[in-house]
């Protein structure tokens, strides 16, 4: 596809006969253990965190052309959020890579001269597939965790954000190390040619479809596969919530990125008395924002392309409720407005389909309960949700109804902070990245142990013959006696008593040792009183 901007690169799918060669030097150059040096990876990270600044105006350039992205957004979410990244995991790194000593309660005291430890260890070549609607920082943010680990990668980046893809990729090949380091272009044939190779791990965001072809295929060689995927994200609006700040804010959720936020609110269950006010507010707000109107607006972005306006616009033609805010669209700007809908069952196309766009239903209920059923209904286990009530109703919201992240009175903040863990939960994603979490993703947590030559006199009891009273003494040394009986009761006998006098009721040896402490100290200072008088 030819770019509007002809600073910006041509769209290019790498060649098919390319691929293995690229993968084969991704795993060549992880065997050649470089990758594990910390320092090695330091420099790798540093070397992109300039390459990000240096390429700054043509990431925004490329932004604007596959996405209409402001500079606002595309400085916020996608380049800062990276530089932000990279300063993190190059500031932590030292830290996050130091072999850890496992010690009490994992390892009992008597196998403590064994030095248990967990060695953190780079997977190794891993795959790493992204989406669309932020096309560097879904790309970039689990490159920096890859290389923070110590591992190889080849980036896959979405075929939609043409301009994106291509100076991702030069940004990349001319900057890291390009054994270790390369992005491949192109669309399902690539990404198929891609996963026919065997990673050590594949990183994928996207859709659930895709989600499970990436399974799929990662589950024939026994890939582990990290899944970011999408979901129909609930919010619930009770009659004791801030309206209008609720409508704000919800609305906020649908305008950043024109809602192609796969974490924001898909639908939102609202208290029936309550509906009136909140469309009231959600105008307001709307106004507020766009006071020239949406298609104004210098801030709005885009619809990626026809496939995706028609698939949005498709819901608001199926759906058989009210459209209370926005409703114009323009396929020529690939336009949609900012657009609520006032639905009346759970099968309307607003609430069926996953919008991925500046659309969401509201759905009226008579209830918290109903809220709850509806949710659970349309999506048991959904990327996010959101919740604007009581603290109680909020909490009551929290525990019974899952969801890979969730924000309390707002839309999707949890998901707003780098360095946060960000997850889905079920369907909606297995594993979870961002901060050390991202490092982790990467790692293998190897545990180590290492039995001193000295240690074999205690050790014999292990070798045959067995000697069943060897057994016997071993099990009362290492065996923890229960306290409870087989009604799963606490059993109150003579150590009970011992520990709960002598403790001073308290749970710990540190909790009874501050009780008595706290017992001599009033001792000490009542006595003192009696003999000052
Ligand atoms: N959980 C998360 O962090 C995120 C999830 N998403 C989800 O992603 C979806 C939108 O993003 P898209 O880019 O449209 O996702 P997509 O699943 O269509 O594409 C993602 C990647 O898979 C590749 N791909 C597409 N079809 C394929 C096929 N048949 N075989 C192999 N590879 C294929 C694409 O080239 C692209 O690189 C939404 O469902 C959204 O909810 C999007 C962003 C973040
Ligand atoms: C400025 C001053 C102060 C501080 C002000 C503060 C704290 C401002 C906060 C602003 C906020 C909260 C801005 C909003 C940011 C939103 C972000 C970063 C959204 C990110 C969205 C992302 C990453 C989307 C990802 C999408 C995904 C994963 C998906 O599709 O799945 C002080 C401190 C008060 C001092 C005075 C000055």
């Amino acid at each position: 596809m030819a770019t509007k901007d002809a600073t910006l690169p041509q769209f290019e799918a790498t060649a098919l006969d390319l691929i293995p060669k690229v993968a084969s030097a991704a795993r060549g150059t992880f065997r050649t253990h470089k990758t594990k040096k910390v320092q090695w990876r330091i420099v790798q990270l540093r070397k992109l965190y300039w390459a990000i600044e240096d390429f700054r105006p043509r990431l925004i350039a490329a932004l604007m052309h596959d996405l209409h992205k402001s500079v606002f957004e595309a400085v916020l979410t996608e380049i800062d959020w990276l530089l932000k990244d990279c300063m993190f995991m190059i500031k932590h790194l030292n830290d996050f890579t130091k072999d850890e000593k496992l010690g009490s309660p994992a390892v009992p005291i008597t196998y403590s001269m064994m030095n248990f430890r967990t060695r953190k260890e780079p997977l190794g070549a891993v795959l790493i597939i992204g989406p669309y609607n932020y096309p560097l920082q879904l790309l970039l943010a689990p490159l920096i965790g890859a290389i923070g680990a110590g591992c190889t990668a080849v980036l896959k980046p979405s075929e939609l954000t043409t301009a994106c893809a291509m100076v991702v990729k030069e940004m990349v090949e001319t900057r890291l190390d390009r054994s270790a380091f390369a992005v491949v272009n192109g669309a399902i044939p690539e990404t198929n040619a891609l996963l026919a190779e065997k990673w050590d791990k594949i990183f994928f965001t996207g859709s659930d479809v895709v989600g499970k072809i990436v399974a799929k295929k990662a589950a024939e060689t026994l890939t582990p596969v990290c899944l970011e995927l999408g979901g129909k994200n609930p919010a619930f609006v009770t009659k004791n919530a801030n309206l209008a700040l609720a409508a704000r804010r919800l609305l906020w959720g649908k305008t950043h990125n024109s809602g192609q936020v796969c974490m924001s609110q898909n639908y939102v269950l609202i208290d029936k008395q309550v509906v009136p006010a909140f469309t009231k507010f959600l105008k307001v707000a709307y106004k507020d924002m766009f006071p020239d109107g949406a298609k104004a607006s210098p801030d709005l972005g885009r619809i990626v392309n026809a496939r995706h306006f028609h698939r949005i616009k498709k819901m608001l033609d199926d759906t058989k409720g009210k459209i209370v805010m926005g409703g114009e669209v323009d396929e020529a700007e690939l336009y949609i407005e900012p657009t609520a809908v006032l639905v009346n069952s759970t099968d309307d196309s607003m609430i069926k389909e996953e919008s991925f766009g500046p659309i969401f239903a509201l759905y009226p209920v008579n209830s918290l309960d109903e809220a709850l059923n509806v949710a659970a209904s349309v999506h048991r286990t959904p990327l996010s949700l959101y919740t604007f009530g009581s603290k109680s109703e909020n909490e009551r919201v929290l525990n019974e109804m899952t969801s890979g992240g969730a924000t309390l009175n707002d839309s999707f903040f949890h998901g707003s902070v780098n360095t946060v863990p960000f997850g889905g939960v079920g369907d909606s994603g297995w594993g979870s990245y961002r901060g050390k979490a991202s490092f982790d993703c990467f790692t293998h947590f190897r545990t180590i142990a290492e039995t001193p030559s000295w240690a074999d006199k205690i050790l014999r009891v292990r070798y045959m013959p067995y000697d069943m009273s060897k057994m016997r003494l071993l099990a009362r040394l290492t065996a923890p006696k229960p306290n409870f009986d087989r009604s799963g009761s606490i059993v109150r006998g003579f150590s009970y008593w011992v520990k709960l006098i002598f403790g001073l009721g308290a749970s710990s040896a540190k909790g009874a040792l501050f009780r008595w402490l706290l017992l001599l100290a009033v001792n000490y200072v009542l006595k003192a009183s009696l003999a000052a008088r």
